[in-house]
This record gives C-alpha cells, structure tokens and sequence, in this order.
C-alpha cells in the first residue's frame, strides 16, 4: 500500500524536554485515521511537525515519498496538507457560499491553475461542497447565523475547497451536540472516499463512528494501534487513562473511554 505520510524515528526537543521521542507513524493513501492520547502526549506537536510549523529536532517526516525538511509550512501546505484547527475560523459576516468561494478563488490565482485537475475542480465546485457539508439551504445567510456544528461543517469545506490530498482536523466535535457530532463524522467518512485524513479527538464515541484505525500516542511515542476495540481493551492504554494520577481533562477523557461502553 502506498504511504502518504511517513515519519520516521522524529523527536522534537523543547530545551531537552522530549514532545515527540522517537516517533514512527505511517498513514496509507486514503486513510482515515484517528489520533488520541492524554494531555500532553504530543498529538499537537504531531500536526505541528506535519505542517511544518515546528521542525523535528531528529528524524524525517515524508509527505507523498517528499522529505519536508527544508520546505515552509507554506510550501507545505502548497504540497496538499490542510489543516483545520480546533475553532471554526469563518467569516462570519459572509454567507456559506461566498466564504467557499472566497477559498477556492484564492486557490484557483495562486495554484490550481500549475495542478488544476478538472475532476477535482468538478468535484469541489461551490455547489457541490455545500451539498457535501449539508449546507445547501443555508448558503446565503450570514455564517454568524449558522449553529457551531454548521460553522464546523462550512470550515472543513473550505478547507477541502482547497483541495489537499491530506486532512488534518483538530477535535472536530468538541462542544457540539450528538446529532451535529454524528453530522461531523458522516461528513468526514464522506471525504475519506477522496482524500486521506488524520483526526484528532478526544469523544470515544465519535472515534468508534468513525475510525478503522486508532492510534494511541502517549508521551511522544506510539503506544498502541489498532481498531477501537483493541485499543480500548489494551493493557498499556487502560493503565495511561485511568492508572496514572490525573488532573481534570484527563479524567473527563478517562470517563469518555469509560462511557463509550469497554471494559475499563
Ligand atoms: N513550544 C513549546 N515549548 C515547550 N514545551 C512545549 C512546547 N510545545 C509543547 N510543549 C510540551 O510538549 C508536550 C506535548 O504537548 P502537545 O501540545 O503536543 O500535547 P497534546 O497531546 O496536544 O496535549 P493536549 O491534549 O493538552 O492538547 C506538553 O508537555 C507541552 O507542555
């Protein structure tokens, strides 16, 4: 299988203290995979490496074979890696579908027009991404109006108006409802056709709507990988919940694993 992402053996040292230790990751094209782990355990530092934003102070991280090294996050994200961060980054005085026209335009002067591929430009044409995101009948209202899964939804479009092949998204469902957290994970399984996407999230049951894979980081390593089943009944992964002692979010995470329904 052909690997879209490659990191290999990465730490990245802040004043000797180790966010990532050794890290080795791969992600295969079309992959949908979900990152979780407790606080601190590096999963911002991961993206951060990836978008080039902070460089490894050892190791490689390779993107379509590329190593990405000397390249900015720029470079970077022209290379086709988005990334969408935790809050939704909207304008709000702008409708749905003049904020998606504004991304792709910016796109289409810089960009598309050296890699414009027409059955991608077909495919994230306005109308199209407001269909996927489930936005159609709100398009022309001002985002300011839209509920915050909407604004969720209307940041992931924007974000694949520009069409990256790789998706990183950031906790997509923190603070949002059941039914706009399933809308978020029917929207992301959607895009998983076409693109390969790494999430990050903390809601177990969201993860179990969506991965096929997990990968579990703590303390800047890998510590487990597998299907939600596996990683919820791993020995090292129930003793890093709920064996250590904890401060707050980490419980709230720990109750997650909990409630989502396994054995610890
Ligand atoms: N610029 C920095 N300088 C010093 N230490 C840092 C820096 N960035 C991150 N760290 C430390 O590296 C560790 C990993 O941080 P990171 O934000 O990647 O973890 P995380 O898994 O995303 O945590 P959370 O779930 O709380 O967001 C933390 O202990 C953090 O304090």
């Amino acid at each position: 299988m052909q690997k879209i992402l490659e990191i290999e053996d990465v730490t990245v040292s802040f004043d000797g203290f180790k966010a990532l230790n050794d890290l080795n990751f791969n992600l295969d094209v079309g992959e949908l995979r979900v990152l979780i782990g407790p606080n601190g355990a590096g999963k911002t530092t991961f993206l951060d490496v990836i978008t080039g934003k902070t460089k490894p102070t050892k190791g490689r991280v390779l993107f379509k074979g590329r190593n990405l090294r000397s390249l900015s996050e720029h470079q970077i994200a022209r290379l086709g890696i988005g990334r969408k961060f935790q809050t939704p980054r909207v304008y709000l005085n702008l409708t749905p579908r003049e904020n998606l026209e504004l991304t792709s335009n910016r796109k289409k002067n810089v960009w598309s027009t050296l890699v414009g591929k027409p059955k991608n430009a077909e495919r994230n044409s306005v109308a199209g991404l407001l269909e996927t995101i489930g936005l159609s009948s709100r398009a022309d209202i001002p985002a300011g109006l839209l509920s915050h899964g909407e604004k969720q939804r209307l940041e992931i479009g924007m974000l694949v108006a520009q069409s990256p092949d790789l998706l990183l998204v950031d906790e997509p469902v923190a603070g949002l409802t059941d039914e706009e957290t399933e809308n978020i994970g029917d929207l992301l399984l959607a895009l998983a056709e076409s693109h390969s996407i790494l999430v990050i999230e903390h809601d177990m049951e969201f993860v179990r709507q969506i991965a096929r894979k997990v990968t579990v980081l703590h303390q800047g390593s890998v510590l487990c990988e597998g299907n939600i089943d596996q990683v919820q009944n791993d020995p090292k992964v129930i003793e890093v919940y709920l064996g250590q002692p904890m401060d707050d979010s980490d419980t709230a995470h720990s109750l997650e694993l909990e409630a989502s329904g396994s054995e610890l």
